[in-house]
């Protein structure tokens, strides 16, 4: 996480503009140079499109659904306050498909949780529903599709707070989410800086290219 409290100048409107404007793609040029694991998830799916998704990751692992497990008392809820802990404010909702990447995860009366709380939104790699319930709260959100039937007789949130696969990604709590109609990449927490001047660099030589092409002649 990010020291000085600098996270919450990290959470603010006017960054994940300046996100935006550098652009999924230069984000994950940037994590190349870096790392050589895999970082990008493809495009994703919005009830607000025009909304990027940006902040520090809180997880939930969705499982496929045991009749023998799923005697337990833990809800929804339950998962959700333990992947948020104490600082909800500003964090990104991570719900990780469990295999069913079509069936729904959850919807906006359970996720309504997440406009209480003040995060900046959710991220599954499964289906949602009632998008319109969800555009309405504010908050950001991409998925892999809106659904209309309850997921729960095939999935059930299994596990919270822990390392989780995301479309063929590794994401931990506390990694860093940035989503936009392009995609998605997740930045380890100790890499966001270096990432970020990274990004700016990347936006640099892009637009000097850009430059050098508009002044080429036919050979
Ligand atoms: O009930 C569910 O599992 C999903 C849903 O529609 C909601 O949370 O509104
Ligand atoms: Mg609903």
């Amino acid at each position: 996480m990010i020291e000085n409290g600098a996270e919450h100048e990290l959470g603010n409107a006017r960054f994940v503009s300046r996100l935006s404007e550098l652009g999924c793609a230069a984000l994950v040029d940037a994590m190349g140079r870096i790392h050589d694991h895999r970082a990008h998830i493809l495009p994703m799916v919005s009830p607000d499109p025009g909304r990027p998704l940006f902040g520090p990751a809180a997880t939930i692992a969705f499982m496929p659904r045991r009749d023998d497990l799923t005697q337990s008392s833990e809800t929804f809820a339950d998962f959700f306050y333990q992947a948020v802990g104490e600082s909800p404010a500003g964090r990104v909702l991570v719900l990780s498909s469990g295999g069913y990447p079509d069936v729904s995860h959850a919807g906006g009366t359970k996720l309504s949780r997440v406009a209480h709380h003040g995060l900046a939104g959710v991220l599954a790699d499964g289906r949602l529903r009632d998008f319109r319930q969800l555009r309405e709260q504010g908050f950001a959100t991409w998925c892999n599709g809106e659904s209309t039937r309850w997921g729960g007789e095939v999935v059930m949130p299994y596990a919270a707070d822990v390392t989780v696969e995301f479309a063929g990604v590794c994401i931990t709590p506390g990694d860093y989410v940035y989503a936009d109609s392009s995609g998605a990449v997740v930045i380890p927490s100790q890499s966001l800086h270096r990432v970020l001047e990274i990004a700016r660099k990347v936006e640099g030589e892009d637009s000097h290219f850009l430059e050098q092409i508009r002044a080429e002649q036919i050979p």
